[in-house]
């Protein structure tokens, strides 16, 4: 949840909020075991980013706590920047300083894909797939699709995301959906908005069927625990991934194994 001003913080933001007169004051935005995302502005007032920030960890040997920064956050911006030039969508890489422990990232404008699917059930009866309902499912199988083409090319950069979820989705907002504020337009135009992938503080870089094929399982149990409502509509995910990526079928391949492995561990306890 956002929270305002920089006095209210357990602990101090980095000095780059608050040295240069041309950054806007900090929102807080998130904050997790390692680290603390803010928005603020990049340069000039009128291009926000997101500021991520690993404060030092007090009960860690300065030393390895740094060189752990630099490792971790210097690993997460060699990915963003690897994605970034391949046309992977995700946030450019504005600035860093891995000593002080933070990076700058393009602000996305829209929201979570969580929360815009969970908003778009949130108007549906029960099961979306049963016919009898006569839900037009299609923007969400839209949305499923674009998640499959994204991952597709993700995977063909190289790049194993580590940490799929919904939640490490953004539905960047279109222009069109600004432009018609009526009820009918705002249902209309819920789930549109290219899919843009975030947090690669887990990523790594690997061309391992295997590897492709847990990233994907772990997308498809996130999703099918987040959305059990909308779970069967998972399968459109990897068609499209299956369209976009050449290698695609022997990942797929690997998935069967990889599931299968899944569902003996949850028999076993
Ligand atoms: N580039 C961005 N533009 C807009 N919002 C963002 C951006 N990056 C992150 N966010 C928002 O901040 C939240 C947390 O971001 P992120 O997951 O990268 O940080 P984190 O501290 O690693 O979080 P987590 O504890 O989930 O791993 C996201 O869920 C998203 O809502």
């Amino acid at each position: 949840m956002a929270a305002a001003a920089t006095e209210s913080h357990q602990f101090a933001p980095p000095k780059v909020l608050t040295y240069n007169p041309a950054t806007t004051p900090p929102l807080l935005i998130s904050q997790g075991a390692e680290g603390r995302l803010y928005k603020t502005t990049h340069l000039s007032a009128d291009r926000p980013c997101a500021l991520k920030y690993r404060p030092p960890k007090l009960w860690r040997h300065p030393i390895l706590d740094a060189r752990l920064t630099k490792t971790r956050m210097g690993g997460e911006a060699k990915v963003l920047e690897r994605c970034y030039r391949a046309g992977v969508p995700v946030p450019a890489l504005y600035a860093m300083d891995l000593a002080a422990g933070w990076m700058m990232i393009e602000w996305i404008h829209g929201m979570p894909v969580r929360q815009a699917i969970n908003e778009w059930l949130g108007e549906r009866p029960e099961t979306i797939l049963d016919p009898a309902d006569q839900v037009d499912e299609t923007p969400l199988v839209e949305l499923m699709k674009r998640i499959g083409t994204v991952l597709g090319s993700l995977h063909r950069t190289g790049v194993v995301h580590g940490d799929l979820t919904t939640s490490n989705m953004m539905l960047k907002e279109k222009e069109s959906k600004g432009n018609d504020k009526s009820e009918a337009g705002s249902k209309k135009y819920a789930l549109e908005g290219d899919v843009v992938l975030i947090d690669f503080g887990l990523a790594t870089q690997s061309l391992a069927d295997e590897d492709r094929a847990v990233d994907l399982y772990v997308l498809e149990r996130a999703f099918a625990s987040t959305h059990p409502r909308a779970e069967k509509l998972f399968t459109h995910v990897l068609e499209a991934y299956r369209v976009a990526f050449k290698k695609a079928p022997s990942v797929l391949a690997k998935l069967e194994d990889v599931r299968m492995r899944g569902r003996k561990r949850s028999m076993v306890g």
